[in-house]
């Protein structure tokens, strides 16, 4: 698709994460970026490549003006809350995008939310469920009939056996394995490594090998 003909992407949050998904939806030709809503910067601000448009309160003018087609949220896994909230905010009233990049590998029977965003080198098999606002970082792995619930914060480098369904909100540490057949429960946070063999039942904090539940 040639520059003139791409959509125009707006993203909320002008961070790390932020630029992370600017950099790839421009570089992996899904859009052309319109730019960052940031409540903490000012308007016409620059932002790493681009420019700010406006706060969290001018989303919605600006969309009705016409200054973008669709909205990703660059909120990452230190304010869930809010990354939650955002999407809610705006769901419904403006389209989300959808990026999966060309680089990664996505069976056709996946279905993919609005707003989420695989990275380069993921794996999703048959089936495979991703919730909205889902956030699949580089080199993950998912096998068939697995389920990712929304809002979801996957680190790079994670395996997810088949058959297993992650919550809502939870943030998967890098290079977490989870076996086959389990359940994670919404707002579930695992350190690095960590090795899941049992079904997490508690929100809170688990790490190691096999998981133990830390807070
Ligand atoms: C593109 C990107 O960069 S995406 C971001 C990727 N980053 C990650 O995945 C970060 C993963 N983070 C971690 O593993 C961190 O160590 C956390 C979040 C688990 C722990 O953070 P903290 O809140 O600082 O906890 P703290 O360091 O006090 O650890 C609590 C206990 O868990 C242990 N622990 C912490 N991390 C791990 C781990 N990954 N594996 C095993 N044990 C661990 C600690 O040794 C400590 O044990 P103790 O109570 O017996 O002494």
């Amino acid at each position: 698709m040639s520059a003139g003909n791409m959509k125009r992407l707006a993203i909320i949050g002008s961070g790390d994460l932020g630029q992370q998904i600017a950099y790839h939806a421009g570089h992996d030709n899904h859009y052309t970026i319109a730019g960052f809503f940031d409540d903490f910067k000012k308007p016409g601000e620059t932002a790493g490549a681009y420019t700010v448009l406006g706060g969290l309160p001018d989303v919605l003018e600006k969309y009705q003006e016409g200054m973008f087609d669709h909205l990703m949220i660059g909120i990452g896994y230190k304010h869930f809350e809010k990354r939650r909230e955002c999407f809610d905010a705006f769901a419904g009233q403006i389209p989300f995008g959808r990026i999966i990049h060309s680089q990664s590998s996505v069976d056709p029977s996946c279905r993919i939310g609005e707003g989420a965003f695989v990275l380069p080198g993921c794996v999703l098999d048959q089936q495979v469920v991703i919730g909205e606002n889902v956030l699949i970082n580089v080199g993950s792995c998912i096998a068939h009939d697995s389920q990712i619930g929304r809002h979801t914060f996957l680190s790079p480098r994670v395996a997810i056996a088949g058959f297993t369904t992650v919550g809502e909100c939870c943030n998967i540490g890098i290079n977490t394995t989870i076996i086959d057949n389990i359940r994670v429960q919404d707002r579930v946070q695992t350190g690095g490594g960590t090795v899941v063999i049992r079904d997490l039942d508690q929100p809170g904090l688990y790490v190691g090998n096999p998981a133990r539940f830390v807070r």
